[in-house]
């Protein structure tokens, strides 16, 4: 079999992510003791981009509980991740909290239920106690490209606001949605970020409780659904773990019970996920077992 390191494109839509090395990869999981095993550019700092949607659901269920289920739906699109046609027709409620238009409405009810230091640090904040690491950041140059690149989630915000989904002002939702995107990890962190996801809802390190254990079980249940957009099918039938990708070529997936994995390679599939990525995801699950629907 040919080597796929280095095939598909690395995201082109902002000049921060298309200078990103494709050849750069990191496979890293973090088991509930804390044990890392870590491969490749492990320490690498890459833009989490989608993946910060995991952390906005965590708090917005946390706000919300099962009111946020009004304004977002449950189900895969089959669309793109930044689709637009659907919302017409199913008046502006998205399908999912993990296509744009989802995470719109989800900074959305996050930046209502905020205090005063905003629904941004609030992200941050979780970010940095589940990922024990406080060198985790918004890094700012990307967030002003997604600002300047940003037409399509505008569209989005501004459609979605027509059919009063987004309650704030519009212009705050984008920009909290263009930074959250921005959000800037290494892989051994983001590994260690998704472990209260594999540990009903605490930090298995620290003890610190995140959210309640029956929010952690569904989050891993959109993660299988809908994580991975339009080919969200193909990603459970090829590595059966829960897992959400980012443009910037990461994947983080959930082994419940068991740990967290971060695999990272900036080149992307026709539908924006890491192809190098999801194929070492493939691998890791077929030869360590690891796959929640095995028996
Ligand atoms: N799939 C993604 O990672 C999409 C995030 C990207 N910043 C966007 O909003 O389009």
């Amino acid at each position: 079999m040919e080597p796929i390191l280095g095939k598909g494109a690395v995201a082109s839509y902002i000049p921060a992510l298309a200078s990103a090395n494709p050849k750069s990869f990191a496979l890293v999981l973090t088991t509930l003791d804390g044990t890392v095993y870590k491969s490749g550019d492990a320490d690498t700092p890459f833009s989490a981009q989608s993946i910060s949607k995991l952390f906005m659901l965590t708090l917005a269920l946390e706000a919300l509980g099962s009111r946020l289920w009004k304004r977002v739906g449950r189900e895969p699109s089959g669309n793109a991740f930044n689709s637009i046609s659907q919302l017409e027709y199913e008046c502006g409620i998205p399908r999912n909290p993990f296509i744009n238009a989802g995470a719109l409405a989800v900074t959305d009810a996050v930046i209502s239920s905020a205090g005063d230091h905003g629904a941004l640090d609030d992200m941050l904040t979780l970010v940095r106690k589940a990922s024990g690491s406080s060198r985790v950041r918004i890094d700012p140059e990307v967030a002003q490209s997604e600002r300047e690149w940003g037409h399509r989630n505008i569209s989005l915000g501004h459609f979605m606001k027509s059919f009063e989904v987004i309650d704030n002002d519009v212009d705050q939702v984008l920009n909290t949605y263009f930074c959250q995107c921005a959000l800037e990890m290494t892989a051994i962190e983001l590994s260690r970020a998704g472990l209260y996801l594999a540990n009903g809802g605490s930090d298995p390190i620290s003890g610190a409780k995140i959210t309640q254990p029956g929010r952690a079980t569904r989050i891993n249940a959109l993660m299988m659904t809908c994580g991975h957009y339009d080919m969200s099918g193909d990603f459970a039938f090829r590595v059966g773990l829960p897992g959400k990708s980012g443009v910037g070529g990461g994947i983080l997936c959930i082994i419940p019970g068991i740990g967290s994995l971060c695999a990272w390679s900036p080149p992307l599939n026709e539908a924006g996920n890491s192809l190098a990525g999801t194929r070492a995801l493939e691998l890791f699950a077929r030869r360590t077992g690891m796959n929640v629907f095995r028996n």
